[in-house]
């Protein structure tokens, strides 16, 4: 099926023809005979980089009205804006800044791209512009699985359809286990596939001897890369995330080195790789281990190299950022959370322009922007979470793996994960032979509810508890368990909000009464902040108010303490410091050092408000970075939370009544 002879305008057409997409993949043919370009629900559950985004294209070029396109992460917001905004006659908006007002001005595009935060915050706030849309597009539909992102996915896609019975809704998912329910939920047909543009064989590495999916094997030589003392990969870590060195053991070459070998193999075949390791640490550890091992020479790319070091260097002066400068002009990278993004985009750009032989990477890599690279190596399959050390899940692994091969460029892609003698036959099974895990919603989370009870009720959409189920009843929790399954926790999340003082019972007549907002419980759904937010820093602005000092400092721990801002890794050395600190500012906090019952939370709290604080006496990241062990990304990240929490703050102040200037001086100063 040839592209010109969909329904697109000519110029589109030439547009998709300049970028050599002149035939549909199968997937995409698939999409286009369940009727895509037709108005029809699709979900497509097919493979990364198998074209889901021309798909997405296809909907919204071809529908009735304006288009939407939800998608789970700001950086993927930002490249698919890009390639939307390149098409001709198109007029797209992008609207990603997950906590700011939305804006009427989205109003008149063609197209807006946004994250499902800001299309729900876009309703709460009664924009328009949402029930003229004739198509909304969900990228990453799989995500309704995540914890924070997943409910308010699933609630807004379902307050979007039930507001709009005439919008199409396609979806777009990884390859997951249950596909079939997604596309049930959304009442769609299903497109699934397993087709790559670029075959890829998985294997597992132990020591040097990859054996792969297809029956092939292949050796690297570990020896070569092996370092004379063998202390590097022991696994140091920082920044909250332990480590347990890799999978290797004392007797013969750590994992380490067996990914060192594996990426200096695929580099000397003039391929660039992609090295997954569970820490922020440990990639930067991996990075610098391999900046001795002469990759840019190899990949003969110095010059570029340098060029992309340079550009880091402009980014800023920090400590990570001069890491990362001095690896890149080795032709390494790392890339994680804890990086600015700045430094994240020069990464990215260098590494799609082979100007990087390799990017050591958390696993957040996989899930966002587009770097396919000849081989994918998966050092670590474990990381630590509550229980312990656990298996990262496949669907994630799969993520990871997915990253390999370049259409056009590599004959096919690899994936090798590493393990050891013990652990080989568990990779296998899990990751290789395994199937990818079922979505299952995480609506049922009583935080979750309680916000979106909350969001319900102060819009208007919902005055009892039937009508909040009936709001519900759209979501995908509520089609795989039967809205009744959610009738116990809407009375519970209630009752919270009654309690919260967020929702009042208004009785109406003998034993009717409707459920309205009150006040507060309005200003917090439209700041959208969460109900226990809204709750804290209502009372944290009551107690600041009788501070006879209360300062900057004040405003900060009471945003700071709050299920909205991050948390702030406190390091065992740092802890007697930020004791001492709070004892010495009692009279500016609002909470007393005996109160918390999460004593350590509270602490943590403590550290990113007097981080805040410094920040706005004056500063700089290079400084607040080294005194705090935080990465410049996280200041970045908190800085804007805490712009978002304090403007919050002011308009509940305004609501109550209880104004405290320390709060818009913090602001302002911010
Ligand atoms: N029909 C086609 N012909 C040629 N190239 C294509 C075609 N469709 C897509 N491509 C190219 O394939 C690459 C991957 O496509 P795309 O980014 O849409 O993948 P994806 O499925 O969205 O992957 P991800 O899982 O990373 O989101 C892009 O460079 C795109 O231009």
């Amino acid at each position: 099926m040839r592209v010109r002879d969909l329904p697109l305008s000519q110029s589109v057409v030439d547009h998709f023809a300049e970028r050599g997409v002149r035939e549909l993949y199968p997937p995409q043919r698939a999409a286009v005979d369940a009727g895509v370009c037709d108005g029809a629900d699709v979900v497509a559950a097919v493979p990364t980089a198998s074209g889901k985004t021309l798909v997405a294209q296809l909907a919204l070029l071809t529908a009735d009205g304006p288009g939407l396109y939800v998608c789970p992460l700001r950086a993927l917001a930002r490249e698919k804006y890009e390639t939307f905004a390149a098409l001709p006659g198109v007029d797209v908006g992008i609207s990603t800044g997950d906590f700011d007002a939305t804006g009427e001005a989205l109003a008149g595009n063609d197209v807006v791209v946004a994250t499902s935060e800001k299309v729900d915050s876009a309703i709460r706030n009664g924009a328009s512009w949402v029930d003229e849309l004739a198509c909304v597009v969900v990228d990453e539909v799989h995500l309704l699985g995540a914890k924070r992102r997943g409910p308010t996915l699933e609630v807004t896609l379902a307050t979007l359809r039930r507001r709009n019975p005439d919008l199409q809704t396609v979806a777009l998912s990884a390859t997951v286990d249950n596909p079939e329910a997604i596309a049930d939920w959304l009442d769609a047909a299903l497109v699934e596939s397993e087709w790559r543009p670029v075959d890829l064989r998985t294997g597992v590495a132990v020591g040097g001897e990859v054996s792969f999916d297809d029956g092939t094997t292949h050796a690297v030589d570990v020896a070569a890369v092996t370092d004379s003392d063998g202390e590097v990969g022991d696994g140091e870590v920082s920044d909250g995330e332990v480590g347990d060195g890799g999978a290797g053991d004392e007797s013969g070459p750590d994992s380490t080195d067996v990914t060192a070998a594996l990426v200096a193999d695929a580099v000397a075949d003039g391929g660039q790789c992609l090295a997954f390791v569970r820490s922020r640490r440990e990639a930067v550890d991996l990075a610098e281990r391999l900046a001795d091992a002469g990759l840019a020479d190899a990949l003969g790319i110095e010059d570029a190299a340098a060029a992309a070091a340079d550009d880091a260097t402009d980014v800023d002066g920090t400590l990570p950022g001069q890491q990362l400068a001095d690896c890149l002009r080795a032709g390494v990278a790392f890339h994680h959370a804890g990086l600015r993004s700045g430094h994240r985009a020069v990464v990215e750009s260098a590494f799609r322009e082979r100007n990087v032989a390799c990017i050591c990477a958390t696993p957040t890599l996989a899930a966002g922007v587009n770097v396919p690279a000849r081989r994918v190596v998966v050092r670590d399959q474990r990381r630590y979470s509550e229980g312990g050390m656990s298996w990262i899940p496949t669907l994630e692994v799969h993520q990871m793996c997915g990253r390999a091969g370049r259409p056009g460029l590599d004959p096919h892609g690899e994936a090798v994960l590493v393990a050891d003698a013990d652990t080989r036959a568990e990779v296998h099974e899990r990751y290789v032979e395994g199937e990818p895990e079922a979505v299952e919603s995480q609506l049922a989370d009583p935080g979750a509810l309680r916000t979106h009870v909350l969001a319900a009720v102060a819009t208007g959409f919902a005055a009892t508890e039937s009508e909040i189920l009936d709001v519900f009843e759209g979501t995908f929790y509520a089609r795989e368990t039967g809205a009744g399954g959610l009738a116990d926790a809407v009375a519970v999340a209630v009752d919270d909000l009654v309690a919260a003082g967020m929702v009042e019972r208004e009785t109406g007549g003998v034993e009717s009464y409707r459920l309205v907002a009150t006040p507060v419980g309005a200003t917090t759904s439209k700041q959208y902040v969460r109900p226990e937010t809204g709750e804290r820093i209502v009372a944290g602005l009551r107690a600041a108010a009788d501070l006879p000092d209360a300062t900057t400092l004040t405003a900060f721990e009471v945003i700071c303490d709050t299920p909205d801002m991050q948390d702030t890794y406190l390091g065992n050395a740092e802890r007697a410091d930020i004791y001492r600190f709070a004892r010495n500012n009692a009279a500016h906090l609002t909470t007393d050092m005996t109160e918390p019952d999460d004593f350590e939370g509270w602490l943590e709290s403590v550290k990113t408000a007097r981080i805040l604080n410094e920040w706005i006496g004056g500063a700089t990241v290079e400084e607040l970075v080294e005194r705090y062990r935080i990465g410049p990304g996280d200041l970045d990240s908190r800085v804007e939370r805490a712009e978002w929490l304090l403007s919050a703050a002011e308009a509940l102040g305004e609501t109550t009544g209880v104004r405290v200037p320390a709060v818009s001086r913090a602001r302002s100063r911010l």
